[in-house]
């Protein structure tokens, strides 16, 4: 339902929006500079729930001096409330059961383009993109999420009425996956690339759904969408786009065998045997910067703690904890994925050893539950809170020791860059981006076996690093110093589209 304040922001008339700065500095000499829609279900500037909404304010940012490149977000109520103007610059006819919608246009301060997908019934609700308040997910997800992929289908060929027309969409995760399939079912000559930031969501319905979404009855077999007699999102938009790209190479070899392909690993493995299928690792940007972090009490750099002082003084009021014992850390999404249940099992051996945990995190209920139950166990040495907020998640990964992160898989990782980056030496399981971006010892701990005993392992000699502070002070250093910023992933990002937008005129010259 459209709320007053909601409707106060779109502005119907094509004007332009008085809060428009100059854009970003483009080299517009750039002679491979190409217009490229970048469709994503959050955005950090506006929604974020976990790591996508991170790449999706960086990595367009990071691509935007050789590229004219531009946001789809669908406009849920904390995009159209945000109190930055957005004027209609498209309609988009309904499909099956797919309504008509606007297309909106927000220029962000900095030059940056953001399309929002208007339908207020769809999108402007309470509760997160996925799930309703209790939790649950939204009946209608896959009216809500195809509506998107259809929306950038219909830019990309032009159909939507605004003056821009992409030359290659990079959809990301299954919410954007149906983009590259409606785009083939249009004929459109404008290729396409879908990112996995997580493959273990796949946008599952049932194949009833399929003339709801419009999708052709020849695609609703096993070599199109159907998965295991349901139709999923994401292996629509891994059948039909052009390149597959996950973000980290680890996670792009492991994602093709069957213990971590969720079903999906033989079509990830014929994919590589076209070429494909790739890595390219995610960065930090640079807000992550502890001399200059906003959000932080005090900033601190390597050599000179007393600003990571300030910030573990904070947490420590904040959730309660004494001030004696080395801090853990726990920032995370709690939900199956990220091991939370071996941290529950090791959580008494940290305290009983003269450690302090301090969790914020927010996700399955089951786990919220058990996570703050422990914390009552454990007055003054455990403190959890549970939700979600940024100024406080970057604080505790300022003011900790460590931060745990034993994830049963894990793509790529941003949380344990950022602890690096803050001085907190990540304890984390060696699989995919984590294997990738921690060295074992030298700027944080790994163990192999998803079990609580190895990873008690990794947590003792973590401690006997503490209790030497010149140890600690080495690690602490390289750690600042390992996380690679996002002007690093821009050329391997770049040379992709390149290489896409060559093969789809060789391909269009050949029709
Ligand atoms: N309660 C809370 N309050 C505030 N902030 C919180 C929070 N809980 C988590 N966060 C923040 O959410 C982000 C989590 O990002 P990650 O990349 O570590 O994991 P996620 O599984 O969400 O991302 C998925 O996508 C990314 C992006 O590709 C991959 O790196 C990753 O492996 C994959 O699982 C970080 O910015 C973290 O600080």
């Amino acid at each position: 339902m459209a709320s007053a304040a909601a409707s106060a922001h779109i502005q119907a008339t094509p004007t332009l929006c008085a809060a428009a700065k100059p854009p970003l500095q483009m080299h517009s000499e750039h002679p491979q500079r190409k217009r490229v829609l970048f469709v994503t279900s959050e955005f950090a500037d506006l929604i974020k729930c976990g790591g996508l909404g991170d790449v999706s304010a960086a990595l367009p940012r990071a691509l935007s001096p050789q590229h004219d490149i531009r946001l789809l977000i669908p406009g849920y109520r904390q995009v159209v409330e945000s109190g930055r103007p957005i004027r209609i610059v498209g309609q988009l006819p309904g499909l099956a059961a797919l309504p008509p919608c606007q297309i909106g246009r927000m220029d962000l301060a900095d030059g940056l383009i953001v399309y929002v997908l208007l339908n207020p019934a769809l999108y402007e609700r309470n509760g997160s993109p996925y799930v309703d308040d209790q939790g649950r997910d939204w009946a209608d997800n896959h009216i809500r999420f195809a509506r998107l992929g259809l929306a950038a289908a219909e830019i990309a060929t032009g159909d939507a009425g605004i003056q821009w027309r992409p030359e290659l969409v990079h959809a990301n995760d299954w919410p954007a996956a149906m983009a590259p399939a409606y785009m083939a079912w249009r004929q459109a000559s404008t290729p396409s690339l879908l990112t996995i930031h997580n493959l273990a969501y796949q946008g599952l319905c049932d194949m009833r759904c399929a003339s709801e979404l419009a999708i052709p009855e020849s695609a609703c077999g096993v070599d199109g969408l159907e998965f295991y007699g349901q139709l999923s999102f994401l292996k629509a938009g891994i059948a039909y786009a052009q390149h597959v790209t996950t973000v980290s190479r680890r996670y792009a070899r492991e994602i093709t065998t069957p213990e971590q392909g969720c079903g999906l690993d033989g079509l990830l493995r014929a994919k590589v045997q076209i070429d494909q299928l790739s890595g390219i690792a995610n960065g930090i940007d640079e807000s992550w910067h502890p001399e200059s972090d906003p959000h932080l009490l005090q900033g601190f750099s390597a050599g000179d703690w007393a600003g990571k002082r300030a910030n573990a003084a904070y947490v420590q009021q904040w959730l309660g904890l004494d001030d004696d014992g080395p801090l853990f850390a726990v920032v995370s999404r709690l939900v199956q994925q990220k091991g939370i249940d071996l941290t529950l099992q090791v959580a008494e051996h940290i305290v009983a050893r003269g450690g302090r945990i301090g969790v914020i995190g927010q996700g399955e209920p089951a786990l919220e539950a058990v996570m703050a139950e422990l914390g009552r166990r454990h007055p003054g040495r455990i403190g959890v809170h549970i939700g979600f907020d940024e100024s406080d998640a970057r604080r505790l990964y300022a003011g900790s020791d460590f931060l745990l992160m034993p994830s049963r898989f894990e793509p790529c990782g941003l949380s344990q860059m950022y602890a690096q980056r803050y001085a907190s030496l990540p304890i984390a399981r060696c699989t995919g981006g984590l294997a990738d971006t921690i060295e074992d010892g030298v700027n944080g701990f790994l163990f192999d076996a998803p079990r609580a005993d190895a990873y008690r392992q990794a947590i003792d000699r973590a401690l006997q690093v503490f209790d030497h502070p010149e140890l600690l002070e080495a690690m602490r250093c390289q750690a600042m110093s390992a996380p690679l910023y996002w002007h690093q992933s821009v050329q391997p990002y770049d040379r992709l589209f390149q290489r896409l937008l060559s093969q789809a005129t060789a391909y269009r010259a050949l029709r």
